[in-house]
């Protein structure tokens, strides 16, 4: 059994800002999604987006502050045409959201126009995602992320299953159709249990070999179907080191854009301090170690701005990533356990 749930911290956070406004926002939103001509009626007037073969294009402020790039419906299309693009094309973009002042958000992807001359245009650079996250703050990393993953999704599901045939969108992008079967396929995510275990005093942080060198994370693993949260953490973490756990803690879940969407449910769990000893699943993992407060604040206080080229011994995910927010409140935990203990 999960012990507590923290719940929707988020949710709480944005109607204490605004109730009416994010009611409104979110009926807003609800509408474009349904409502083809309301939603190409607002694409008139969004932010859109861009991507160049799922990478966001990225641009630096005048303080030299990373951003994700979004333009003007009307400044797009004239972008549009500068290389050799119908304006129309715009018409190909996906709904993502509004901002806080209700200006809706759009996605679109330009892979087939050369790159270079976009970057130009633009004035930005279109980055890998995954190097995205160490430049951008998280709640634009969520947007980026969000924007991929609805790309990629349409792109993977032009097809249905069950006939072959081909799938059209609805104008927002929120779900597709086979015109044959009738069938409608909505965006997924899979969910996969996300844990970090420890044993009171130190946790446990694992690497996969294609992870870039130096980066441990929590573990990890897909749910297999009909499982509950509960059942998927604890066959994982027996599949992959060996261990049992218990007191499962729920601490929050994420969108994660990789590898086809997933979606992180993520929890702390602790082992008994006695049953340590890790027997790792080589397959699935290259290594498996337990790290000590002083190992991971050193880790959290020193986050890599290029890590695939200038790698540190041990880091851990950028802070986007939910991983960093397991490893940061085990710390935090650890603190105040040590601060109490010396009161005493
Ligand atoms: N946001 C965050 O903080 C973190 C996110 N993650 C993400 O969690 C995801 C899962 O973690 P991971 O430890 O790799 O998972 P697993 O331990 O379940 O191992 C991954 C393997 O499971 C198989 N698999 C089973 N179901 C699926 C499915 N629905 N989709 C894809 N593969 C599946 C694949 O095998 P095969 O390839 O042989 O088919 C895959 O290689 C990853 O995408 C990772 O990016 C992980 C850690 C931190
Ligand atoms: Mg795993």
């Amino acid at each position: 059994m999960l012990q507590s749930f923290k719940l929707f911290n988020n949710c709480n956070l944005v109607f204490s800002r605004s109730c009416s406004g994010y009611v409104s926002r979110t009926r807003y939103l609800m509408r474009l999604k349904e409502d083809d001509e309301a939603c190409r009626e607002a694409l008139k007037f969004a932010n859109v987006l861009l991507y160049h073969k799922l990478a966001p294009l990225l641009q630096k402020t005048r303080s030299g502050v990373c951003k994700v790039a979004s333009f003007k419906t009307a400044d797009l299309k004239q972008i549009l045409e500068k290389v050799g693009k119908d304006k129309h094309f715009i018409n190909e973009s996906f709904l993502l959201g509004c901002t806080d002042k209700s200006e809706p958000q759009f996605s679109l992807e330009v892979g087939e126009v050369e790159r270079s001359a976009l970057e130009q245009e633009c004035r930005g650079t279109f980055v890998d995602l995954r190097k995205a996250f160490f430049m951008i703050t998280p709640s634009e990393s969520a947007l980026a992320a969000k924007g991929q993953a609805l790309l990629r999704w349409h792109q993977t599901n032009g097809f249905c299953s069950a006939t072959g045939q081909p799938t059209t969108r609805n104008q927002s992008g929120s779900f597709r159709v086979c015109q044959s079967s009738g069938i409608t396929y909505y965006p997924k995510m899979s969910p996969v249990v996300i844990v970090l275990v420890s044993d009171g005093s130190r946790c446990l942080l694992a690497r996969q070999a294609m992870f870039p060198p130096g980066m441990y994370s929590a573990l990890s693993g897909f749910c297999d179907m009909g499982e509950s949260v509960e059942e998927a953490l604890h066959r994982e973490v027996a599949e992959e080191v060996g261990l049992e756990v218990e007191n499962l803690q729920y601490s929050g879940s994420q969108h994660w854009p990789f590898p086809q969407s997933s979606f992180m449910l993520a929890c702390h769990a602790t082992v008994n301090p006695n049953k340590t000893q890790v027997n790792i699943d080589k397959a699935e993992l290259e290594d498996a170690r337990w790290f000590t407060l002083e190992e991971i604040t050193t880790a959290l206080q020193n986050p890599p701005r290029n890590p695939r080229e200038q790698p540190p011994v041990f880091w851990v995910p950028p802070s986007y990533a939910i991983a960093n927010q397991l490893i940061r409140e085990w710390a935090n935990q650890q603190q105040l356990l040590r601060s109490t203990h010396r009161l005493k």
